[in-house]
């Protein structure tokens, strides 16, 4: 990936093309469509199909994942925008509550690239988002794919079985059919 300065694993292949869902928040709108330039690019080089819907800010982006997990069929998700500092501390809440709220749904086996760049200014912004640069777009989508890769590898050896949603991410009313449902 041109402009990288750390290791890059090689992307994953596959057997089946893998669903990818690019959630961006176009507040900053050059910003994002690079990101997203980026990371269509590396999602098709590893035989992704690609679907791409916006949210107004980088706070809707987590929120539309979770729904998207839970009401449509996608296998991950790429989550991409930008927040830059401004003069209040609106920026760490943006900034914080966006990527724990991924996190979270990570560690709940919800396969997420996180590509919501946090910087203090259009410049550095400017260099992560370019598909040149640090691509920092193609590298979420890559992170996407290569848990995708680990949920599939695993749920063969589940024999399918694959992933159970936490009780948190069960629609309500929804039992898993057990006595204390
Ligand atoms: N300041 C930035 C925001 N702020 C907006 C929030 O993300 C959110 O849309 C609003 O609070 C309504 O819920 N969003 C960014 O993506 N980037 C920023 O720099
Ligand atoms: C990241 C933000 O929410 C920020 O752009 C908002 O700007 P300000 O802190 O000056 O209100």
């Amino acid at each position: 990936m041109a402009g990288a300065s750390h290791y890059i694993l090689d992307l994953p292949k596959f057997d089946s093309a893998p669903r990818l869902l690019i959630v961006v928040a176009p507040y900053y709108k050059m910003i994002a469509d690079n990101l997203v330039s980026g990371a269509k690019a590396v999602a098709e080089d590893a035989g992704a199909k690609v679907d791409i819907v916006e949210v107004p800010g980088a706070l809707e982006v987590p929120t539309a994942i979770a729904m998207a997990a839970r009401m449509a069929d996608y296998d991950g998700f790429v989550a991409l925008g930008c927040v830059i500092r401004g003069e209040t501390t609106h920026y760490d809440t943006v900034c914080n509550d966006s990527s724990r709220a991924l996190t979270l749904m990570g560690l709940d086996g919800i396969c997420i690239g996180n590509g919501i760049l946090t910087v203090e200014n259009h410049m550095q912004a400017e260099v992560r988002a370019d598909p040149k640069g640090q691509n920092k777009g193609g590298g979420a989508a890559a992170a996407a794919l290569h848990l995708i890769s680990l949920s599939r590898k695993w749920a063969r050896r589940t024999k399918g079985i694959g992933f159970k949603p936490s009780e948190s991410f069960r629609i309500a009313g929804e039992t898993d059919g057990s006595k204390n449902a």
